[in-house]
């Protein structure tokens, strides 16, 4: 026999595959425990991915990438609810427990020198690298994902999974409720996050939820356990682990790590809630708790503008103890909100007075005389405030000092996401309500609804066939005086708007706004039902139709 022969007997590999690594483990909510790649027993997570935003598309410099990678069916950008936060993420649509999204994106760097940082670990629990997402233009609209102040608010998880960092929702989460992602204690304990309170319980959950709500906040947010509640994982309560019976040990120590790993978080060093940050930055008043973190963020962030000194920064730091954040009084009543002492108690007394302030001519209430002595010029015609330059009256110098900006330009407040300036922060808030969807004036008669109540005035003249404004060219006749102005363009042959890409004019702003999609490639409009994008809300609602009449699609 020969020795080759050898070569014919079946062979017994005795390979063994590789335990996976600690971060391919998932927590699925359901059981309670962790499971490999997904939860055979409740499924897969609902992945969400990214909006696809063409490496080509030319965007303005002021509308940074990231906003646009925002899975607009699902979510968008509006103000946070959150004071002093900027930007936030909103649900568009309810979302269930269980929807995942990411990985988040940035760029990959050794250092944490911003505030969009996220720590990822290797197998060793060891920092491995940080995904940086401070440029919006290489990075992903997680970036813009605030912080949960108390463990109510949190309704996502952040957790590491194949080195990279996803966010899935906790629970269901209704729409028009902004995301929020608990970021780790200290940089929690940074931005004012009471940590002691965190867990305190819902007072609307009552007693039960609180016990259940305590015990599974502990598992999900261990970067809060305390010592106490980390010594007593066997007893398993509502969502407390059960993980020891029948698991390779191996299994159970990633696991472990896993656990870890399930909040990372943002900034680098650990001292607790008492962490000082000395090291202020000139050019953005950002504090860091090293001069190198501080250098570093300067030569990133400022890099283009002139060189800025840390050490005349430390001195500064150091002489003058960090500044506190503006108190902010909350009125307990509703929601009112201001920086001032005396403003919160003037308004206070108001709720105990019950607005004793009221018009005799109309509804009108209010909470001081003053307030009422301005309005009673309304009804008297005063207008002691006038223009110098325009023929422009009214009763408040503050509207006066607000219409002057018309005659100097002035646009103090301008939106984060599109190109909208103007005069008042008010108008302002007005127009985020574009971005959040939220229109709290609606018709009695039809479906409409929009966002000022002047347009729901304009929009009654509809039913009630009020035009009160006509054309004297030609029979056109309109309900507002502004459709009036843009008809006339149509006569005179105006074009005030032009694209500065193209040659395309035209008579109204809004016109010329959604021409420049075709530019940037944004299509802001989809279909819920089919892939179906479009730039104009018409285009939609048209498309739409043909999904209620099942008609073939062009
Ligand atoms: C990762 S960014 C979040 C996006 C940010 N809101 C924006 O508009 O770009 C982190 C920054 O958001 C703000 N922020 C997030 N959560 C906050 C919170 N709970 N309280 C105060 N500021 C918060 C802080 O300025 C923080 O440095």
């Amino acid at each position: 026999m020969s020795r080759l022969n050898l070569r014919q007997i079946p062979r017994i590999s005795y390979y063994e595959p590789e335990e996976p690594s600690f971060d391919e483990y998932l927590f699925c909510s359901e059981c309670g425990d962790y499971v490999y790649d997904y939860c055979s027993i409740h499924g897969p997570l609902l992945v969400v991915p990214d909006n696809k935003v063409p490496k080509k598309t030319k965007l303005p410099s002021y509308v940074p990438r990231a906003a646009l990678t925002i899975p607009n069916v699902f979510l968008h950008l509006a103000p946070s609810i959150i004071p002093g936060a900027g930007l936030g993420v909103f649900a568009t649509l309810t979302l269930p427990a269980g929807v995942r999204f990411g990985p988040y994106r940035g760029e990959i760097t050794k250092e944490i020198v911003s505030m969009y940082c996220w720590q990822i670990y290797d197998e060793n629990n060891k920092p491995k690298h940080v995904v940086d997402a401070a440029d919006g233009d290489r990075s992903n609209w997680m970036r813009y994902v605030n912080c949960s102040r108390n463990w109510n608010e949190q309704n996502l998880l952040a957790y590491q999974y194949k080195g990279q960092v996803y966010y899935r929702t906790i629970k269901r989460v209704p729409r028009f409720t902004e995301l929020l992602v608990f970021y780790g204690s200290e940089f929690a304990s940074y931005l004012n996050v009471d940590l002691r309170l965190y867990n305190s319980p819902p007072k609307i959950h009552g007693n039960i939820s609180f016990i259940s709500l305590h015990s599974f906040f502990y598992y999900r947010n261990p970067d809060l356990e305390s010592p106490t509640i980390k010594s007593k994982p066997k007893v398993k309560k509502d969502n407390q682990p059960i993980n020891k019976k029948g698991k390779h040990p191996a299994k159970i120590m990633k696991k472990k790590n896993l656990k870890e790993k399930s909040v990372n978080i943002l900034t680098k060093k650990t001292s607790g809630a008492s962490t000082k940050y000395i090291f202020e930055c000139d050019g953005c008043n950002k504090k860091f708790s090293t001069k190198d973190i501080l250098a570093k963020h300067i030569s990133y962030c400022h890099k283009t503008q002139k060189k800025l000194d840390t050490t005349a920064v430390r001195t500064q730091v150091e002489q003058t103890p960090v500044p506190q954040l503006t108190e902010i009084f909350n009125c307990d009543i509703c929601e009112f909100k201001t920086s001032q002492k005396r403003r919160i108690l003037a308004h206070l007394k108001a709720h105990v007075a019950k607005q004793v302030y009221c018009c005799n001519n109309c509804d009108y209430k209010c909470i001081t005389n003053s307030n009422l002595q301005n309005h009673m010029k309304i009804h008297t015609g005063e207008k002691p405030f006038s223009c110098n330059i325009c023929e422009y009256k009214c009763i408040q110098k503050s509207s006066l000092q607000k219409h002057m900006k018309i005659h100097t330009g002035e646009k103090p407040f301008s939106c984060n996401i599109c190109v909208y300036k103007c005069i008042t922060k008010s108008d302002l808030q007005r127009h985020m309500k574009i971005h959040t969807g939220e229109k709290p004036f609606s018709c009695h008669i039809c479906k409409y609804q929009c966002i000022q109540k002047s347009n729901l005035q304009s929009h009654m003249k509809i039913h009630t066939g009020e035009k009160p404004f006509s054309c004297n060219i030609c029979v056109y006749k309109c309900i507002t005086k502004s459709d009036l102005q843009r008809h006339m363009k149509i006569h005179t042959g105006e074009k005030p708007f032009s694209c500065h890409i193209c040659k395309y004019q035209c008579i109204q702003k809004s016109n010329l706004q959604s021409h420049m999609k075709i530019h940037t490639g944004e299509k802001p409009f989809s279909c819920h039902i089919c892939k179906y994008q479009c730039i104009r809300k018409s285009n939609l609602k048209t498309h739409m139709k043909r999904h209620t009449r099942a008609e073939p699609f062009s």
